[in-house]
This record gives C-alpha cells, sequence and structure tokens, in this order.
C-alpha cells in the first residue's frame, strides 16, 4: 500500500467541545502525532459506551475510532488530512474502558476492528471502505453535507 506513516497525519484538531468523558491528553496527541490524542476515560460519565459514541458522532462531522500503533487507523485518517477535513480521532488503546468501546463499536457496526469510521453521523466503514468511497469521490460531499448541515445550526 502507499500510504505513508501517521507522522504527518492529522495535526488540525478539531473543536475540543466534546462532553465526553474522556479527557484531550496534550501527550497523547503529540506522541501519536495523529490528530486528536484522547486518552483515559474519567469513568465519571453516566452515560454507556453506546451512548458516549453516539454523542460523538453527532457531534463531530468525522470521527475515526482508532488505535495508536494501527496502520490502518493513519491510512484513515491521511485520506481525510490529505481533503483538509477535520477529524475526530479517538484512540481506543489509550482509554481505559477501549475494550468496552470496542465491544459498543462492535453492536453498533458489525465489526470489532479498528479504524471503525464514521461521518455526518452515518457510518461509513473501515479503511478500506473510506478508500473506496474516497476513489469513487462520495467521501468529501459526504463531509460537505454535514459542515452545512452544522452552519445552518448554528444560525438557526
Ligand atoms: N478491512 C478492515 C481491516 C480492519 C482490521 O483488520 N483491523 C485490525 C487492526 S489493523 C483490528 O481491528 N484488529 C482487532 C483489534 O485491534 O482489536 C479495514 O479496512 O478497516
Ligand atoms: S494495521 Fe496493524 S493494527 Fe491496524
Amino acid at each position: 500500500m502507499s500510504w505513508r506513516s501517521a507522522s504527518s497525519v492529522g495535526r488540525r484538531l478539531v473543536a475540543s467541545g466534546s462532553s465526553l468523558a474522556w479527557r484531550r491528553s496534550a501527550a497523547g496527541a503529540a506522541g501519536s502525532g495523529m490528530g486528536n490524542g484522547t486518552s483515559s476515560s474519567v469513568g465519571k460519565s453516566a452515560s454507556t459506551p453506546v451512548n458516549q459514541i453516539q454523542e460523538t458522532i453527532s457531534n463531530n462531522c468525522v470521527v475515526i475510532f482508532s488505535k495508536t500503533s494501527c496502520s490502518y487507523c493513519s491510512m484513515a485518517k491521511k485520506i481525510f488530512h490529505d481533503m483538509n477535513v477535520n477529524y475526530k480521532a479517538v484512540e481506543l488503546d489509550m482509554l481505559e474502558y477501549g475494550n468496552q468501546f470496542q465491544d459498543a463499536l462492535h453492536k453498533m457496526t458489525g465489526e470489532r476492528t479498528v479504524p471503525r469510521i464514521f461521518v455526518n453521523g452515518t457510518f461509513i466503514g473501515g479503511a478500506m471502505d473510506t478508500h473506496r468511497l474516497h476513489k469513487e469521490g462520495k467521501l468529501l460531499p459526504l463531509v460537505h453535507q454535514c459542515n452545512l448541515k452544522k452552519k445552518q445550526e448554528e444560525r438557526s
């Protein structure tokens, strides 16, 4: 595969206005060099993993459930990075309850693998699916649709 390593990937961060019980970790972000560093769950949220995932995907146009060590995840991030699209990366290997989140993702998407990628609140697949959508020219329209929706919401 021609995709490069994560070092150049996803330096732009999405807004951190999420109400998740996940703390942003500066060390995580710097260490991984991959988009948002999300670290341990503080475990204070009464919300279930499924609910927290749902909240995250409705608050962010692009969410990549990822692991810092995973090259497939880096590939997926690079697609969005190269399109100049902000994404939120949730690094499951940095979360105390990452396994539970992976179980929840399994329930929601039918697979437990990473990456699990959501655009505009909808599951679009893993790295290969995302790559395919991009090649077919279908990925950016999905993102634009979401950005437009967000802008309209802000105005109302
Ligand atoms: N075809 C899938 C491959 C996904 C996959 O095999 N992911 C591996 C890591 S590369 C995985 O999640 N393994 C189990 C785990 O890490 O929990 C895609 O394009 O995303
Ligand atoms: S590429 Fe090996 S863990 Fe994803």
